[in-house]
């Protein structure tokens, strides 16, 4: 069994909540964070991790209360923090072998664990060279390397597809893809597609609190009949409607507008079609845009 319970979780810093009365149920598989800077993301998985202890509410682990378990809970947690810093001229497998040590592993167990990790993220062939020559990808990749030395039974990534292009991307979704059966996977994002293709349940976050929590389809069944593209002519139409609507996209032809439109009612504009909507549009429909599209 491996259940993660959250119970009101709360982080207060003099006045403000960083987070409040965050209650969510974690069991194996990926769940993605989603929601814009300063949303709450990363007090929320700091307090999971232990960094940072809450003000407020509780955390279970599998029915017991992590102060109790202390160390044995610490030991089930492999983390990849958003600033994660490499030293520069150690080498892959050194600084492996680095944090290894910090984590307790030593000896041939640790040396056969970091050999299967570099190969894991695909750094095998480069193991002796320098991290600090390294692109922002591969050092990812390090790092989620680390994260996974202990074996963790609850795996915390803080934005770990930020900085990586789109090959590496693929590769990264892959592999949390094949590790989510038998650990609980945590991932904060900005990026839409990151959360469409991999996580089994998506938590959106907006200043400290969930706005939303549940599958992909759960998510867009929730915007349906929502969404509206209209075509238009008239400049004076298109000004009109983005006073009126949350517009998320706009398109100019050679002769005319479409305007892709979130609406409660019906928009009375002569050609005004309903469209399926998609995870963008929730996005924008609870946050803004910015940010949320594949770099
Ligand atoms: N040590 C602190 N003291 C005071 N306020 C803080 C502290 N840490 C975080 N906050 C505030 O709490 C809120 C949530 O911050 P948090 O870092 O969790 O957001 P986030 O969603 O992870 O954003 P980002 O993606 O930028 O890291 C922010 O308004 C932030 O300014």
């Amino acid at each position: 069994m491996n259940k993660l319970e959250l119970k009101n979780l709360t982080k207060t810093y003099g006045t403000k909540n960083a987070n409040s009365n965050i209650t969510i149920t974690f069991e194996n598989g990926v769940y993605g964070l989603l929601g814009p800077n300063g949303a709450g993301k990363t007090t929320l998985m700091k307090q999971i991790t232990t960094l940072i202890e809450p003000s407020k509410g509780e955390i279970i682990y599998n029915g017991k209360n992590i102060k109790e378990l202390d160390e044995k809970y610490r030991d089930l947690i492999g983390y990849l923090p958003q600033d994660f810093g490499v030293y520069k001229n150690f080498s892959a497998k050194q600084f492996l072998q680095y944090v290894a040590a910090l984590k307790g592993l030593s000896g041939k167990y640790a040396r056969k664990k970091i050999d299967k990790l570099l190969k894991l993220v695909g750094l095998y062939e480069v193991r002796n060279k320098a991290v600090g020559k390294f692109s922002g990808g591969m050092k990812r990749r390090v790092g989620i390397a680390q994260a996974l030395l202990n074996d963790p039974k609850i795996l915390v990534l803080d934005e770990p597809t930020a900085g990586l292009d789109p090959q590496e991307r693929a590769r990264f979704r892959n592999l949390i893809s094949q590790m989510s059966k038998e650990k609980i996977i945590i991932l904060s994002t900005h990026i839409i597609s990151d959360i469409e293709s991999i996580a089994k349940e998506t938590i959106m976050i907006k200043d400290g609190a969930i706005l939303m929590k549940g599958s992909h389809k759960d998510i867009l069944l929730g915007m349906e009949g929502k969404v509206y593209r209209i075509k238009t002519d008239s400049e004076n139409e298109v000004y009109e409607i983005q006073n009126k609507y949350k517009v998320v996209n706009i398109q100019r032809g050679v002769n005319d507008v479409e305007l892709r439109i979130i609406s409660d009612n019906v928009p009375q504009y002569k050609e005004t079609k309903a469209v399926e909507p998609k995870f963008e549009d929730v996005y924008m429909f609870y946050f803004d845009l910015e940010n949320t599209k594949e770099m």
